[in-house]
């Protein structure tokens, strides 16, 4: 228990049902009780825990047994329940409970991206129409306050970007690829060792958690519902040792980033493009000191300027870190009887596909020393309309091939696609050794 109480409590408790107890939700519940003096004066009413929804309570031996039960469903329908904090993940049967939750004007506290990401619109309606809150600071970059500042802080300013490293645990593989000249499947298999990546690592080094997290920050920036099939796509899996070996050789190191950008075509009519890849960025980038398992993102608006957020993106502790502080402000805003900010999608701005947007590649080529083999190369780029900003050829002794670096201007990522492939095809082109999107400016 801690020691510092300021003032005694008047108002009714505020009865918190938790759904799931596993990495996060073990944390919650001692987080409630060493800090239950703290919390109630600090919102100005005791939070209680009056219910655990688990699937195995057996499994529980050190959380109160009259709390767990099996039925989730009952648990969220209970008359005296005010907060309903989710961390069990996916997509069914939480959604329902949440819908219902909010629908009965319960307030929320989520740290589930994926549902978010895919169902977001529904969860808010349901929040609107009853007068409920939705909170989901551990949903994206875990113990970083985050969303708050985008959704409350920036709520005067016009964001004109976020980018940023919102998976550790594709961050881990990378850090210890760029550390060790290890590939790809050495460094997973480490990730899971230290217990980095989960048993069905997908979701991180497919993009899908990272994608999640993009959706939500650019609904959040741009003021539109932006979902999960909104947000091009790509994971790690593909990068290897060469990739690694390239950035390096030109002063950049590969990370998997999140992109959000607001953009203004030909007519002026403003899009969104958001987008999930690796890429090489300078090693004098903020981003690419940002090593391991934690999470930092850069966010530019006008006003404001550049601000960047970093610290730890997962972890039971860290993560329950957020959850709480969401539990604070719901429960404050009850003992106010008054409400936290709503869902903003107002602006409504489309979407831009990945084809359309501009991006700028590294293209390492294995090709023929032989006279004329740049001009073809040339050729190819000048065909598509994509400018290059740099070239390097050097010749190796004793050898018929000569390695030949590519680096781009921005260009449509359509036509950027299209200049590889027929590059790749050409005769004296012997091997693509490396393709890679190159992001930010040197610092
Ligand atoms: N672990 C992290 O670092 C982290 C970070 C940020 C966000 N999150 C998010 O937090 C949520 C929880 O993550 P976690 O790591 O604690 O997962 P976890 O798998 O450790 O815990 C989930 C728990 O929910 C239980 N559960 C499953 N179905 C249930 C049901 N119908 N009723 C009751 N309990 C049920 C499981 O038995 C498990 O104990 C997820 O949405 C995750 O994306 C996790
Ligand atoms: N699997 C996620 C957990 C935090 O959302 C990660 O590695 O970042
Ligand atoms: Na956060």
């Amino acid at each position: 228990m801690s020691s510092t109480v300021s003032k005694p409590t008047a108002a009714e408790p505020i009865k918190v049902a938790l759904l799931g107890c596993g990495t996060v939700g073990t944390e919650v519940v001692r987080l409630l009780h060493e800090q239950a003096d703290d919390l109630a004066a600090r919102v100005g009413a005791p939070v209680e825990l009056t219910g655990i929804a688990v699937r195995r309570p057996n499994k529980h031996r050190d959380v109160p047994a009259e709390l767990l039960t099996t039925d989730a469903a009952a648990l969220v329908a209970r008359a005296d329940v005010d907060v309903v904090v989710e961390v069990i993940g996916g997509i069914e049967p939480v959604r329902t409970l949440l819908v219902d939750a909010l629908s009965a004007g319960k307030s929320v506290v989520t740290a589930n991206k994926a549902l978010l990401a895919e169902n977001g619109g529904e969860l808010f309606t349901a929040a609107d129409d009853s007068g409920a809150d939705l909170y989901f600071e551990a949903a994206v970059a875990g113990a970083i306050p985050l969303l708050r500042p985008l959704r409350e802080s920036l709520a005067g300013d016009r964001i004109t970007r976020v980018m940023g490293i919102v998976n550790g645990t594709t961050n881990y593989i990378l850090s210890a690829m760029e550390a060790t000249g290890s590939g790809y499947a050495e460094a997973l298999e480490e990730a899971s060792r230290l217990g980095y990546a989960e048993a069905d690592p997908t979701a991180d080094v497919d993009g899908f958690d990272a994608a999640a997290k993009a959706a939500i920050l650019a609904s959040i920036a741009f003021h539109t519902r932006v979902t999960a099939a909104d947000v091009h796509r790509e994971g790690i899996s593909a990068v290897t040792a060469a990739d690694i070996a390239a950035a390096r050789s030109l002063g950049r190191t590969v990370k998997l980033l999140a992109i959000c950008e607001r953009v203004t075509d030909a007519g002026g009519d403003e899009a969104v493009s958001v987008r999930v890849h690796p890429a090489m960025i300078p090693k004098s980038h903020p981003l690419a000191g940002v090593g391991g398992a934690f999470n930092a993102v850069f966010v530019e608006a006008d006003a404001a300027g550049q601000l960047m957020f970093y610290g730890q993106g997962a972890g039971g502790a860290p993560t329950a870190s957020a959850v709480l502080g969401d539990l604070v402000a719901v429960a404050r805003n009850r003992v106010a009887s008054g409400r936290g900010p709503r869902e903003s999608a107002y602006a409504e701005l489309p979407v831009r596909p990945m084809g359309q947007t501009e991006t700028a590649y590294h293209i390492s080529l294995d090709v023929a020393d032989q006279p004329g083999v740049l001009t073809q190369v040339a050729a190819v780029f000048a065909e598509h309309g994509v400018s290059i900003a740099a070239v390097r050829q050097e010749g190796r002794d004793h050898e018929p091939s000569a390695s030949l670096v590519v680096v781009t201007h921005a260009a449509p990522d359509a036509a950027l696609r299209s200049t590889v492939d027929k590059v790749a095809g050409l005769p004296v082109v012997r091997e693509v050794v490396s393709v890679m999107r190159v992001e930010g400016e040197e610092q």
